[in-house]
Parts: structure tokens; C-alpha cells; sequence
């Protein structure tokens, strides 16, 4: 048993309310966060009766029914404090003696919520930008190819990586600009910091402002709380924006201005954020062709355009085909368990003549369908030709029923579709097949207008 001057000494400095009755009411004992709480007096308050002073409160109902009362929201008797109390019957020897409340002001209690929301949404935001916080994943050594024309694009890429300039990378889907990308941040000084990647044609026009400069809490309906965009994430390092080209024109202004000032607003934010961050900027689109048409603002596209590196298509260095086959043959044999040695000297010659108008993503995906039923430890021309010939739909395979190609390339998307689905798994899985990435899929979809919730 502790001694009473310890028990006395801990019921005074405790921070929460204590008052204390005997069995028949009489208030006996009130400490002094009582008095805090509600301002009235030792003196005042242990001359009454917790039936007349608080009736209606957890102590007077405690000890009228001999039942524990939780978290019972009421006024104290006598004084205007509202309190959140719990109170409990004193039993000894089977007799109730007394009863005892502790209680806290509600407004301390509001203030601890306040403070954990607080805390829960700082918790939230922290957690939100570890998981979207990546570092590079590949550096030049990755980049395989012995042509001149890739030479001079690592070249580039090294020059750039030394300095902070904005690199703009142009080339046909699958070309490789997402790798160069890595490469680049990977071989520049801010390679410690974060590598950060938005598909501004993946992600709904709506969306891709928030998503791009973050926004404060009520800044529009569904903005429940304030969100880092993708420009603060990246601070200190590399902002990837691929598919630049498809960036609407009021978007393309807010861009510009973070390029000139390094400093832009959260949406709905009052306090200008500074970031220091490097972008690299990659489109399959043609943006000299955009900038004519006035679909793409000019002053950006010099902006951007600082350092340009341009992707050369694969069918215009087939010399880069043998080193990339074997280098994607050691990766799928590591990705499938597999001991393929690499390609007939047919199935290599087919590889030459194919015109890849995926790129090496192309090359990469026949490889793995080609790999992934493969029982021997050489592949064959036999294995692979089927992959490398293009799946007219039956209705053209005569030259009377020639199309446009354009048309050709919409009736692939909605077969594609068809096949796997409208969904963002089925999508994948068409982009896989199409030989091309989710976000040229995406923007196939929109350019050919086709009806995704038909197919
Ligand atoms: N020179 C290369 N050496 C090795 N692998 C490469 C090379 N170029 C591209 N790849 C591989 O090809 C695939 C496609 O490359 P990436 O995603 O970088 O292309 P992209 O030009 O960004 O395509 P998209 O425009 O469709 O987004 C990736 O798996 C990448 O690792």
C-alpha cells in the first residue's frame, strides 16, 4: 500500500479532475485540476452534495446505481466547464462507500483530436511520399548498343547528366526514353535524391494538375486533405514527365513558369513552394509539328529543349540487334528460370528483316512469348516466326481490302481490347500485345475516339 502523503501528493498533480463523495453525496476530496477545470474552490465545493451541486452528472448516477459510467459527456454543477467524465462506485466489503469521477475539460480533449489529426495527416503525407519516391533503376551501362547513332545519344546523355539543364528525349515508342532517363539521373550529382515519374498522358486532364503541384485541403470538392505533387516529391532530384506532348495548354503555362522561377503554388495555396529539380521531358509525338499547329506553346518547347536527345528506331540500327537479343535473352532466362544460349542463325536473319515498329519493347516481349514455351535451349526461326509476322484481321488479307493504316491501327486497338478487356489490367495486357507502352495505348484510345465502355 503506497502511504497516504504519496497518494495525496500523485491525486495533486495529476492533470485530470478528481472528486471524490461518500456514500451519501457529501463531496470529500477535489484536487486541484478540479479547481483549474472549473474554478470553483476546495472550500466551495466540499461543503455540498453531489445530488444537489451536479444531480445530473457520472458521480451522482455511479453512486445512485452502483454502476461504472464511461465517457459521459455533461457540465459540471455550478460552473459553465464541460467535461468528458468517467466515474466508478468505491465498494469495500461488498458495501458502496463513496464514489469517485475523473474528468477532463472537452476542450483539452478537442484539442488532443485536433492535435492527432494533425499528426495522423503528417503521418498520411509522409507515407503518401515514401511510396511514390523511387530512385533510378538503370545507368548507362544498361543501355546496349554498339551503333553510331546510340553512341551519340549516351554521349549526349553523359554530357547532360553533368549538368542540371532540362533534357528533352524524342522517339518512337519503346526507343528507350524512360532508360535514358534513369541513366541520366543516375550519372548526375543529384543521383542520392529522388527519381521521380509522371505519364501526364496516363493520368485525366483534371487530375494531372493536382498531381503535378500538389494542392491545400478545400481547394476543390474531394480535396479532403493537402497533397504533395510530384514537383515538391522530386526536390533535389529528377522529374521524369513522359508524354509531354499531350500536356493541355493551360498545364504547359503553369510548367513553363516553374522552369523559369523554380517556384510555383499548391492549388488553392496562397505560399509560393520553391523546388529544385532537374526535368527531363520525353514525347513520341512530334513537337515541332505541335508548336505549328498551336498545340504546343513554343516558349515551353525551347525551354525544354535545352539538351535534345533523339531516340533512333530500332529498324535504323539493326547492328544493335544481335547485343540486344543476347542481353534480353540472359534477363528473361534470369525472369522465367530458363538456359535458352541464344538464336539460330535463321531466327537472327528474321530478327534483321523484321521492321520492329515497337522498338526494342518489341523485341523484348517476342522474346519472352517465344521463351516462355521454349523446351530447348536454342531458339529457332520455326519458334519465332510466328511472332514476328503482324495479325491481319481476316477481312483485309487481300490486297483488295487494303486500308488506311490508321484505320488498321484502330480496328487492332478495339480487337486488343476486345480480347483482354476495357479494364486496367485488359489494357495492360492489349498494350503488352500491341507491342506498345499503357500510356500510347491510352492515347490511341482517345485519338481514334474509341468507345471503351462498348468493347
Ligand atoms: N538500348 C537499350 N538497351 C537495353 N534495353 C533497352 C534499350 N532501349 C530500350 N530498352 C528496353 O526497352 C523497353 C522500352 O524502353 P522504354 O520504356 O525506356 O521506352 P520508351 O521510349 O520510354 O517507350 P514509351 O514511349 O512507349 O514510353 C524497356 O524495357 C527498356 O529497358
Amino acid at each position: 500500500m503506497l502511504p497516504i502523503e504519496m497518494i495525496s501528493a500523485i491525486l495533486d498533480s495529476v492533470q485530470e479532475a478528481i472528486e471524490v463523495t461518500d456514500r451519501d453525496g457529501n463531496i470529500i476530496y477535489v484536487n486541484p485540476a478540479f479547481c483549474r477545470i472549473t474554478g470553483l474552490s476546495f472550500e466551495e465545493r466540499t461543503r455540498q452534495n453531489i445530488f444537489q451541486a451536479s444531480p445530473d452528472g457520472a458521480l451522482a448516477l455511479a453512486l445512485k446505481t452502483g454502476v461504472p459510467v464511461k465517457g459521459y459527456r455533461t457540465r459540471v454543477g455550478g460552473s459553465n466547464a464541460e467535461v468528458i467524465s468517467n466515474a466508478v462506485p468505491i465498494i469495500i466489503d461488498h458495501q458502496i462507500v463513496g464514489a469517485v469521477v475523473i474528468f477532463q475539460h472537452i476542450t483539452d480533449i478537442i484539442k488532443l483530436i485536433e492535435e492527432l489529426k494533425k499528426s495522423t495527416s503528417i503521418i498520411q503525407n509522409l507515407s503518401d511520399k515514401y511510396g511514390q519516391v523511387t530512385k533510378s533503376k538503370y545507368d548507362f551501362e544498361q543501355i546496349i548498343g554498339r551503333s553510331q547513332a546510340i553512341k551519340e545519344c549516351i554521349m549526349t546523355g553523359q554530357m547532360a547528366a553533368k549538368s542540371s539543364s532540362t533534357v528533352l528525349l524524342l522517339g518512337e515508342s519503346g526507343t528507350g526514353k524512360e532508360l535514358f532517363a534513369h541513366a541520366i539521373h543516375h550519372a548526375s550529382s543529384r543521383k542520392d535524391g529522388p527519381f521521380i515519374v509522371i505519364n501526364c498522358a496516363a493520368i485525366p486532364e483534371t487530375l494531372l494538375e493536382s498531381e503535378l503541384f500538389g494542392h491545400v485541403r478545400g481547394a476543390f470538392t474531394g480535396a479532403i486533405k493537402d497533397k504533395i505533387g510530384k514537383f515538391e516529391l522530386a526536390n533535389s532530384g529528377t522529374l521524369f514527365l513522359d508524354e509531354i506532348g499531350d500536356m493541355n495548354p493551360l498545364l504547359q503555362a503553369k510548367l513553363l513558369r516553374v522552369l523559369q522561377e523554380r517556384e510555383f503554388e499548391r492549388i488553392g495555396g496562397t505560399r509560393p513552394v520553391s523546388v529544385d529539380v532537374r526535368v527531363i521531358a520525353a514525347t513520341n509525338r512530334n513537337l515541332k509539328q505541335l508548336v505549328r499547329e498551336g498545340l504546343f506553346r513554343e516558349d515551353l518547347y525551347y525551354r525544354l529543349n535545352v539538351v535534345e536527345i533523339n531516340l533512333p528506331p530500332l529498324r535504323e540500327r539493326i547492328e544493335d540487334i544481335m547485343d540486344l537479343a543476347n542481353y534480353m535473352i540472359v534477363r528473361l532466362n534470369r525472369k522465367l528460370g530458363k538456359k535458352v544460349i541464344g538464336l539460330s542463325r535463321e531466327a537472327m536473319t528474321a530478327l534483321h528483316h523484321y521492321h520492329w515498329p515497337g522498338n526494342i519493347r518489341e523485341l523484348e516481349n517476342v522474346l519472352e512469348r517465344v521463351m516462355v514455351s521454349l523446351d530447348t535451349d536454342i531458339i529457332t526461326y520455326k519458334e519465332l516466326a510466328p511472332h514476328l509476322s503482324v495479325n491481319y484481321p481476316e477481312a483485309v488479307n487481300t490486297e483488295a481490302d487494303l486500308m488506311p493504316l490508321d484505320k488498321m491501327e484502330q480496328m487492332m486497338i478495339e480487337r486488343a481490347l476486345k480480347k483482354y478487356g476495357t479494364g486496367v489490367e485488359g489494357k495492360r495486357e492489349a498494350a503488352r500485345h500491341l507491342n506498345i507502352s499503357l500510356a500510347t495505348l491510352y492515347n490511341k484510345i482517345k485519338k481514334h475516339n474509341i468507345n471503351i465502355s462498348n468493347n
